[in-house]
């Protein structure tokens, strides 16, 4: 699709007043012109009372179509754009969690606001294309009026150049394809220097290795652009050549071969002098049309791969209604990342575990043990490779997922806090309050109109608001992913010992990866992985017992 296509979609019943209003305007102008040379080659007289009436209703004509074409070209693409981005939203929305880790943010940050702002300052040059294109059209009927053979070589002559014009901007295109790429590795690179900035501080030879592969980037995005730059100039050469060529046909050539009157030939001249200016205008913009196409073909391809990640229905089947009364169940469940170049991807699984509702489960194990991953398989985020999961007997499948999230409140370790309660608004303050003062962060923020009023916390602070959220949420299912983990010593006891048995009391059923073995007394049972396998099931209250289904054998991979 190009920037023409779209425009031209978003008008529908637009698109017949706003070409007409670019035509008058082209015709005003060109017809504005016309009457000037009319009158300054005439022989006696010079302009008339009705000449000056004629000139000033052309004048108006032209001002008013000009405005309308610009004002509808410019509302027609920013609802085109608006549509886009609501659309890419929405598909965002519908996307699975695997998918858009997959795409990754950069390239999404880029299509839906780099990509879109680049498309939106082309407004102005669509309208000036579309009078441009009229008054052309109107001059080349002008000239045709004056010498029928003269309108008929430059017709020849100019879509000869126009053809090739054409032709050679399919290779800038490519190359501007290639730029935008690089900008992207470049944006990526940007933000890694300002994600681990602190980091930078900290090692001077690490700041300037990262400096040196950034300016490698800026470099080659240096080259493709020049290269787009001097191409797109070279091609502007040409097409004023072509002007010129135009101008030496008109001037020694025709009159070789065609009897042409002297005050004709110069009305010819002023009509192709007349042309030259909505051509210059139409040039000059190319570079910024060529631009918003790529841009545009940028966003529809990441709207295809949006497309193909669709995984999930609007109104998802929902057999749990808000509640979990029996529990999970998890049979020979695995899953495998996505392969990264030639190593082997990590995976987990078969995993089979039940987790009856009302439960305490703490998921244990050492780093990169797969604690997570699970983590984020049992709350529906990556859909299992094999095996199934099930909640209160009914299979997760993909169009129950979105329903089974609803009963999940999960704190995950790389937790977001918003900046307003998204999910929960309008809840009264009288329903935050306590709870500050229950996390002991009464002092630190406050909450009112729907937002926290502070949220630049410490970790563990922080932690404390996600943990607010998630009580206000008072979903059945808990699951926190190493919450405990940056609390001082009195608040990670209040968390075992008193909020995660309250929640029990409650009836909700929590499961959380722990690394404080002192605490694991304060769980139903405790869930040792190892290689992505479950190694042990072990219930604190009953050390010793068989615990069905526990594997006993070594997991490690041969
Ligand atoms: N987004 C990802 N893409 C590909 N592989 C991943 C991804 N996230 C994690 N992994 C792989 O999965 C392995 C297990 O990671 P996971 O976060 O599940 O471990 P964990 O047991 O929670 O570790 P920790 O205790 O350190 O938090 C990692 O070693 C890594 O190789």
């Amino acid at each position: 699709m190009t920037l023409i296509d779209l425009i031209s979609g978003e008008a529908e019943d637009k698109r017949f007043r706003i070409l007409a209003a670019a035509s008058l305007a082209g015709a005003a102008n060109t017809a504005t012109v016309a009457l000037v040379n009319a009158i300054a080659q005439r022989k006696s007289g010079g302009a008339t009372l009705g000449d000056c009436f004629l000139f000033l209703a052309l004048i108006a004509v032209y001002v008013v179509g000009s405005r309308y074409t610009c004002h509808g070209v410019s509302a027609t693409l920013e609802d085109a754009l608006h549509h886009i981005k609501v659309r890419n939203l929405e598909k965002i929305e519908r996307a699975s969690y695997e998918a858009i880790e997959r795409i990754g943010t950069a390239e999404i940050y880029d299509r839906i606001s780099a990509n879109v702002s680049r498309i939106s300052s082309s407004a102005a040059l669509i309208a000036n294309l579309l009078q441009s294109l009229f008054m052309s059209v109107a001059a080349g009927l002008y000239i045709a009026t004056l010498s029928l053979p003269a309108f008929a070589l430059l017709v020849l002559l100019f879509g000869a150049g126009i053809a090739l014009f054409y032709q050679k901007a399919r290779d800038i295109a490519q190359n501007l394809q290639a730029a935008s790429a690089i900008r992207m590795g470049f944006f990526e690179q940007l933000t890694d220097l300002f994600q681990g900035f602190k980091e930078v501080k900290l090692n001077q030879r690490r700041g300037r290795e990262l400096r040196e592969d950034i300016q490698g980037t800026s470099g080659s995005l240096r080259g493709v652009t020049t290269t787009s730059n001097n191409a797109l100039h070279d091609h502007w050469l040409f097409a004023q050549c072509n002007l010129y060529v135009g101008l030496a046909a008109l001037i020694f050539v025709l009159p070789q071969h065609v009897e042409v009157e002297a005050s004709v030939e110069r009305l010819l001249i002023g009509g192709v002098l007349l042309v030259w200016g909505p051509v210059v205008t139409c040039l000059a913009g190319f570079p910024v049309y060529l631009e918003s196409n790529v841009s545009l073909a940028n966003i529809e391809a990441l709207e295809r791969k949006l497309d193909a990640a669709a995984s999930e229905d609007e109104a998802p089947i929902d057999p749990w209604k808000g509640r979990l009364t029996r529990g999970i169940e998890v049979k020979d469940l695995a899953y495998t990342y996505a392969a990264a170049g030639a190593q082997e991807s990590f995976h987990i699984g078969p995993l089979s575990l039940d987790i009856a509702a009302g439960e305490i489960v703490f998921i244990v194990g050492g780093n990169g043990s797969g604690k997570s991953t699970f983590l984020k398989v049992l709350t529906g985020l990556y859909p299992p490779s094999e095996g199934t999961l099930r909640a209160d007997r009914f299979a997760v499948t993909p169009d129950k997922a979105p329903a089974y999230r609803e009963l999940i409140s999960a704190i995950y370790s790389d937790f977001h806090i918003f900046s307003k309660l998204y999910g929960l608004l309008g809840v009264p303050e009288s329903s935050v309050s306590p709870l500050l003062k229950r996390m002991q962060i009464e002092d630190k923020t406050s909450f009112a109109a729907d937002r926290f009023t502070r949220v630049d916390l410490s970790t563990g602070q922080r932690k404390r608001l996600a943990m607010i959220v998630t009580l206000l949420e008072d979903r059945p299912l808990c699951v926190f992913d190493e919450w405990a983990a940056d609390q001082d010593p009195e608040f990670r006891k209040y968390f075992y010992e008193e909020l995660l048995p309250s929640l029990k009391q409650q009836g909700k059923t929590v499961i959380a990866v722990s690394h404080d073995d002192r605490y694991f007394h304060c769980a139903d049972r405790v869930v040792t992985m190892e290689y992505g396998q479950i190694r042990s099931i072990e219930s604190p209250h009953h050390p010793g017992a068989a615990i069905p289904g526990a594997p006993s054998a070594d997991p490690r991979p041969a």
